[in-house]
């Protein structure tokens, strides 16, 4: 099939180029001149495992193309895919003006009947809002869809090429079969709806994921209280199929382009309707104080911070992402200048997108984990990417002039932490600050 998609951030890309690896033809378009500039030069604007392999031998195949010519991908394709941002307005609200110029542009070049499908995370009502404005300027028929969209950023080519399910809400039945032909590659799991749930079943699994992190966040709070380790109560949750393992990580909360966004936007789109989303308004504040549990642990153990190096190991919101939209660590290192302390600060793929968001005379920018821990009196782990994983805590505590770390991604086993000189830090599992304990632990 002839497939357009309009958008090439995460998901209009690693979307875009997956179709492609199934045979389609695909024109990526977007509005941003430089995105297509550096594609077509065989460069990738966004950091993600496989996918800049999967553009190159798509692009050799002439399977797929990338341009700023809206008109002409419009013309070309039988199906658009919509996947521009909807991303928050200040009241936490979606904003939908790249939603609106899209399917106005959209209207503007169709040249015959297309099937127009939105991708991007967007309120209930809105295909109904699209379909309204694309018939209010254009002659031609057409169809609108939602088939929204379920990739996590740092495997985001497996999930989209191997989803756990495909959900398609539309109206018309020849659309209907037209997208299942589609997607019936990728997996057996299609859920065919109307608009309207399909809408919403993308909201309510990105907020009933995000109140699972906060839920096992909390719990991990009460189990450094009790002296419980929540690695442990998690694992004995995941084994009962009713709850699932997935998800039930503790740590310093959820951050990242969308679970902000869409648990705001979900308690607005309920507001609307006067209905009070009490349960998603407790995650999110839950969330947004989680990951102040790093200054408060700091400061237990280092006293006040004005003056002090504090090592920061990982800036993106998760692992294998260059990601830094509403990154736990923005919010914690905001706090620690505020506070006076010197920054060293290190990721391994997110540094210079983080640096462009905040950059501060008190910020040291490390080449690595070892230049940042150097002097420092303090190291926070606040993205848990493999390479921090194999660092020898007593080299580590050899750079150091104090031995503090903040484990926020409970990274390290107490059986590397015990033998190594560090008052340590982790969520929700027993304390070994405390030699006693240490010597508990140790002897089983
Ligand atoms: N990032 C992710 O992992 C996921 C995102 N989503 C949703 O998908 C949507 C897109 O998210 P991202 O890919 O992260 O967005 P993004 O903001 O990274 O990229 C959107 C792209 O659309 C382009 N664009 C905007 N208006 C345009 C127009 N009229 N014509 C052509 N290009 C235009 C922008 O220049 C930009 O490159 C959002 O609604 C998001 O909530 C859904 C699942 C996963
Ligand atoms: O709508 C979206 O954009 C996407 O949002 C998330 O994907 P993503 O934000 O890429 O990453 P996740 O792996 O879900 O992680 C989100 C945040 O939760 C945190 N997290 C995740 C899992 C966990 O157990 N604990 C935990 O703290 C991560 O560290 C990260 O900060 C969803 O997982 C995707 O299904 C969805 O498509």
């Amino acid at each position: 099939m002839k497939l357009t998609m309009i958008g090439t951030g995460y998901v209009g890309l690693v979307s875009g180029v997956c179709f492609a690896e199934l045979g389609n033809e695909v024109i990526c378009v977007d509005a941003a001149a430089h995105k297509i500039d550096m594609l077509n030069a065989g460069e990738v604007p966004i950091y993600e495992p496989g996918l800049k392999e999967l553009i190159a031998s798509n692009r050799a195949k002439e399977q797929l193309s990338f341009t700023t010519d809206l008109n002409e991908a419009v013309g070309y394709a039988d199906i658009i895919f919509i996947a521009v941002g909807t991303p928050s307005l200040p009241n936490g609200e979606a904003n939908l003006s790249y939603i609106e110029q899209a399917a106005a542009d959209i209207a503007r070049a169709m040249n015959g009947h297309k099937i127009i499908v939105t991708k991007s995370t967007v309120p209930v009502g809105t295909n109904e809002m699209i379909r309204d404005l694309i018939s209010r300027n254009t002659s031609h028929s057409f169809a609108v869809a939602s088939v929204p969209e379920f990739l996590r950023e740092g495997t985001a080519v497996q999930d989209t090429l191997a989803p756990d399910r495909v959900v398609i809400g539309t109206e018309d039945g020849e659309t209907l079969r037209t997208l299942v032909e589609l997607h019936k590659r990728l997996t057996h799991h299609i859920i065919t709806t109307d608009i309207r749930s399909a809408e919403m079943i993308k909201y309510a699994s990105n907020a009933f994921l995000a109140t699972k992190i906060s839920f096992i966040n909390e719990i991990a709070n009460i189990c450094e209280k009790v002296g419980a380790d929540v690695t442990r109560v998690a694992e004995g949750m995941g084994y009962d199929r009713r709850i699932g393992s997935a998800f039930l990580k503790a740590g310093i909360g959820y951050g990242g382009s969308c679970f902000p966004k869409d648990t705001e936007a979900l308690i607005q789109i309920a507001g609307h309707v006067d209905y009070e989303f009490k349960l998603l308004k407790s995650v999110v504040e839950v969330n947004n104080d989680q990951r102040f549990n790093v200054i408060r642990k700091l400061k237990e153990a280092l006293g006040p911070l004005e003056g002090r190096n504090i090592a920061v190991w990982g800036l993106a919101f998760k692992p294998d992402t260059d990601d830094v939209r509403d990154a736990p660590a923005m919010d914690i290192i905001q706090s620690l200048l505020a506070q006076g302390a010197h920054v060293r600060a290190y990721d391994p793929i997110a540094q210079a997108n983080f640096r462009r968001e905040l950059d501060h005379p008190s910020i040291t920018w490390a080449e690595d984990a070892w230049e940042a821990a150097q002097d420092s009196e303090a190291v926070c782990l606040l993205t848990e990417w493999s390479e921090f994983r194999l660092v020898d805590l007593n080299e580590l505590a050899a750079v150091m002039k104090d031995h503090v770390l903040i484990d926020g991604r409970n990274v390290f086993g107490p059986e590397q932490v015990l033998l190594s000189p560090f008052r340590y830090y982790s969520v929700g599992r027993p304390d070994l600050t405390h030699l006693e304990q240490r010597i508990a632990v140790r002897n089983g």
